[in-house]
């Protein structure tokens, strides 16, 4: 069998007295974005840390295709890119200086990083910008800075903690497909706190609150299990809330305000159904009716409840 890309066994993690990463273990062998998800304070940049050696953990065993990060620290980081929290970048250095430093310090071979250097800056597009000063680039572009630094090396496994904090909605976009585009070929792991990041572009989710993971699976299945559960019903002319109760199929009602309505059910489609009926019927008047959407927090207490 191939020697994952990543193995971490029984990992935990202690600042002072308190576990902030408690008995994580998972392995990776295969390519794509996988993206760790979970509130501020879950854990998440200390497992990524600790992966890129960055950090050394409590307790466990981190190994990067077999080799021990803790034994073996530069053979295994030779095989790591890693964009942390705060990109590690200089701001009185031209992008190229920069990733030239970047490319030496990884201990590449001098008659390689030139070509390194200019492959790195057309695949994150900041070749256009590799004379300018990387402290007068844009939000956006110095995060494509920091994302060329991660991969220079050309390593086989990309860590990237929260790589779209802080960037507006187009720059955004901008990064979560240059992330797309560099897994093609790699192992990326990513984390966010933010439900839709791994939505859009993650192809396994682990879900991570207070320290352990509660969720582990593809996005297919992680939509699956976490169903929402009610509704909200807005209409003009609304029942009484003791009438939408006594509705068939109806678990329960609250009132938000005078024409708006949570409704629980067990059977989505069923109680849609009935209430467009009896719209109809009794002029109710509905002019809105959607799927309640799960916050992260929703989730997590949901997940609690299904352990
Ligand atoms: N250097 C430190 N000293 C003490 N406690 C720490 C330290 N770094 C993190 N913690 C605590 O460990 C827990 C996990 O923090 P961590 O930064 O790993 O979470 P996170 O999921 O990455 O959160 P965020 O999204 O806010 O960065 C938190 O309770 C945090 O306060």
């Amino acid at each position: 069998m191939e020697t994952p890309i990543v193995s971490v066994r029984h990992l935990s993690h202690r600042y002072n007295v308190q576990w902030a990463v408690n008995d994580v273990s998972f392995e990776l062998s295969a390519r794509g974005v996988y993206g760790l998800l979970g509130a501020n304070g879950a854990g998440k940049s200390t497992i990524m840390n600790i992966m890129c050696g960055v950090l050394n953990q409590t307790k466990g065993d981190v190994f990067i295709k077999g080799i021990d990060m803790l034994a073996q620290p530069v053979a295994a980081k030779k095989l790591i890119g890693f964009l942390p929290q705060t990109p590690p970048l200089q701001s009185e250095l031209t992008v190229e200086e920069f990733l030239t430093h970047c490319a030496r310090i990884r201990l590449m071979p001098k008659n390689t990083i030139k070509a390194a250097v200019d492959e790195v800056m057309q695949k994150c597009n900041v070749a256009h910008f590799s004379r300018r000063l990387i402290g007068n680039l844009s939000g956006g572009y110095q995060q494509r800075v920091g994302i060329a630094q991660a991969i220079i090396h050309r390593p086989e496994f990309v860590v990237m903690d929260e790589p779209t904090n802080g960037l507006d909605p187009n720059q955004i976009i901008e990064i979560r497909t240059l992330i797309r585009e560099i897994a093609e070929d790699r192992t990326v792991v990513l984390s966010t706190h933010i439900l839709q990041e791994v939505q859009a572009i993650c192809d396994h989710i682990w879900m991570i609150n207070e320290g352990k993971f509660v969720f582990s699976g593809t996005l297919h299945e992680f939509d699956n299990y976490i169903l929402p559960s009610s509704l909200m019903v807005t209409m003009m002319n609304p029942p009484s809330l003791a009438e939408l109760q006594q509705l068939e199929g109806v678990q329960q009602a609250e009132a938000i305000d005078r024409n708006k309505f949570r409704i629980r059910y067990t059977d989505a489609q069923e109680v849609t159904d009935l209430l467009v009926l009896h719209s109809g019927r009794n002029n109710w008047r509905i002019s809105e009716l959607s799927l309640e959407k799960y916050s992260l927090d929703n989730i997590f207490s949901e997940l609690s409840r299904k352990k």
